[in-house]
């Protein structure tokens, strides 16, 4: 897990400034939550850090590497910060099985044996195995989350982001996901970064905790020391 550490961070809309963070370190804890009411920024903030979105100014490193260099004009593609998203969505493929989905990003980066190890690897993990050559509208809403897993994880990102404001449809199910990918995560050592509107959540699952208001850093400190406010 690389440490991020984030330098006179800016992002603006339409001239209007919604993300101002002059300095923020998330250390190299195994899970990390971004929290906050809707609006604080918080998907903004995983956006900057993933590389799908670029700042307006500052600088963004892992470790010592620097990823993103407002003055430089300097930035680093997602797949290059080997930061990978889980889709709120799953987006799948639908015409391919199982295992195909869990490939299809990898054919082009390893050999075919590789390629064959790691997928079973992972379908094993999320007990998928007797579900492999069955298409993903064949599948459970839970088998479904399982997919997605296996898919991002068997691609061994060094960061793992998923935003959950994104997918609270049913709450037993998101739920189950937020459970699977912590404990996962966990097990595998895969540095995580979870977004939540809930500092209950962020409590529970996560090490690490950052609270952002209106674009501001309200709190960053060890997740079960967060306090609670009133959003
Ligand atoms: N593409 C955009 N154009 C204009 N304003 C935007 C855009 N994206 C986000 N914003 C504004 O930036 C602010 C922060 O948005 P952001 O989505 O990062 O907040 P959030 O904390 O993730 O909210 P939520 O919990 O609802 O997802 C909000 O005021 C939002 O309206």
């Amino acid at each position: 897990m690389p440490t991020i550490t984030l330098k006179h961070l800016r992002k603006n809309y339409l001239n209007q400034q919604i993300l101002n963070l002059p300095a923020l370190i998330l250390p190299n804890h195994q899970i990390t939550a971004i929290t906050g009411p809707t609006g604080a920024g918080k998907s903004t903030l995983l956006n900057l850090i993933a590389g799908y979105q670029t700042p307006d100014a500052g600088q963004i490193y892992f470790d010592q590497q620097l990823v993103f260099n407002s003055q430089h004009q300097f930035s680093l593609q997602p797949t290059e910060r080997r930061v990978a998203m889980l889709c709120h969505d799953f987006a799948f493929w639908p015409h391919m099985t199982v295992r195909e989905n869990i490939a299809f990003p990898l054919w082009n980066q390893l050999p075919p044996l590789v390629v064959k190890q790691r997928v079973n690897r992972y379908l094993n993990l999320l007990d998928l195995q007797d579900h492999q050559n069955s298409y993903p509208g064949e599948l459970s809403p839970i088998q479904k989350q399982h997919l997605a897993l296996a898919r991002v994880l068997a691609t061994q990102p060094a960061v793992l982001i998923f935003n959950e404001v994104l997918s609270l449809g049913n709450l037993a199910l998101a739920q189950h996901l937020r459970q699977t990918l912590t404990t996962l995560a966990r097990q595998l050592a895969v540095t995580t970064i979870i977004v939540t509107t809930s500092d209950q959540v962020a409590m529970q699952v996560a090490d690490y905790a950052v609270q952002l208001r209106q674009g501001h850093l309200q709190q960053a400190g060890i997740a079960k020391k967060l306090v609670i406010t009133a959003n």
